[in-house]
C-alpha cells in the first residue's frame, strides 16, 4: 500500500512545553489508521499540524509525497484534507442542509444552488441525516450533530479524514451505527486517520494504530501488536500492569 500522508520528525512546542516530540509515521492510501494514546499526549495536536490548524514546530508533512505542512488550513483542505473537530462547529443557526452547503461553496467543488442543496442532501443521506435536512442546526441531538459535521468533511471532496474522537459520547447503538458509517467511508475509498479512544471502535475499524505517550511515538504497528505492547499498556494502565 503506498503512503498517502507522511508525518516526519513532527513538532510541536507550547511555550516550554514539547506536546509533540519528533513524531513519525505514514498512512497508506485507503487505510483507516488509529492515533491513541493516554489523554494529553498530543494526538489533537497532531491533527491540528495536518489539517493546518497549527504551525509545527518542526518536521514535515506530505501528502501523496508533496510537502504540506506550512500551508494554512484551507489551502490544505484543497489539498484533499478534511477534519471533525472533538467540540462540533456547525453554523447553529442555520438549517443541516445550509451547513453542508456552505461547506460545498468554500470546498473544493465550488458548488452553490441547487447542484450544492442536491449534493448536500447526498452527504446527509450517506450520514443517516437527510429527514433532519431542514432542522437547525442548533436542535439538533448530540449524535446527528455529530453525523452533520461528518457530512461537512465529506462536502469538502476529502481524500484523507481526520476524526478526532468522532465516537466519544454516543451510546451502545449510536456507537455500532457509528461504526458502520466509519466503515462504509474507508469502503468507499477516503483514506482515514482517527483519535479514537473507544477500544471496540479501533480493534473493528483500525489496521494500524500509531500511539503516543507525553507527546512521543511509543508504538506503530497492526493494531492487535500495537496494543499489546508493553509500552502501551504501561503507558495507558501504569507500571504494575505491563
Ligand atoms: N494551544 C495550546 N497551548 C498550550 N498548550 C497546549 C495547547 N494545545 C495543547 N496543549 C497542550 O499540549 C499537550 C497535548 O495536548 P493534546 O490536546 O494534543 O493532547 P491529546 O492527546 O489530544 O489529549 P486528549 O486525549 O485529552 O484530547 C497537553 O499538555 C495540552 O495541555
Amino acid at each position: 500500500m503506498s503512503a498517502l500522508l507522511e508525518v516526519s520528525g513532527l513538532s510541536r512546542r507550547f511555550g516550554g512545553l514539547l506536546a509533540v516530540n519528533d513524531v513519525s509515521f505514514s498512512v497508506g492510501q485507503g487505510a483507516i489508521v488509529g492515533l491513541l494514546g493516554p489523554n494529553g499526549s498530543g494526538k489533537t495536536t497532531v491533527l491540528n499540524m495536518i489539517s493546518g490548524h497549527l504551525l509545527p514546530s518542526g518536521g514535515d508533512i506530505s501528502l501523496h509525497g508533496k510537502r504540506i505542512s506550512g500551508l494554512g488550513a484551507s489551502r490544505i483542505s484543497k489539498h484533499g484534507v478534511a477534519r471533525t473537530f472533538q467540540l462540533v462547529r456547525a453554523l447553529p443557526s442555520l438549517t443541516v442542509v445550509e451547513n453542508v452547503t456552505v461547506a460545498l461553496a468554500f470546498g473544493r467543488q465550488k458548488l452553490w444552488g441547487v447542484a450544492a442543496r442536491e449534493r448536500a442532501m447526498g452527504f446527509l443521506d450517506q450520514v443517516g441525516l437527510a429527514h433532519r435536512a431542514d432542522h437547525l442546526a442548533e436542535d439538533l441531538t448530540y449524535i446527528d450533530q455529530k453525523r452533520m459535521e461528518l457530512a461537512r468533511a465529506l462536502a469538502a471532496d476529502p481524500e484523507l479524514l481526520l476524526l478526532d474522537e468522532w465516537l466519544a459520547g454516543l451510546n451502545p447503538t449510536e456507537l455500532q451505527s457509528g461504526i458502520g458509517l466509519i466503515r462504509s467511508l474507508g469502503s468507499s475509498g477516503i483514506t482515514i486517520l482517527m483519535v479514537e479512544h473507544v477500544m471496540e471502535a479501533i480493534r473493528a475499524l483500525c489496521s494500524q494504530c500509531v500511539i503516543m505517550n507525553a507527546g512521543v511515538k511509543i508504538a506503530d504497528a497492526p493494531t492487535a501488536d500495537a496494543l499489546s505492547d508493553p509500552a502501551v499498556i504501561t503507558a495507558y494502565l501504569g507500571e504494575q500492569h505491563a
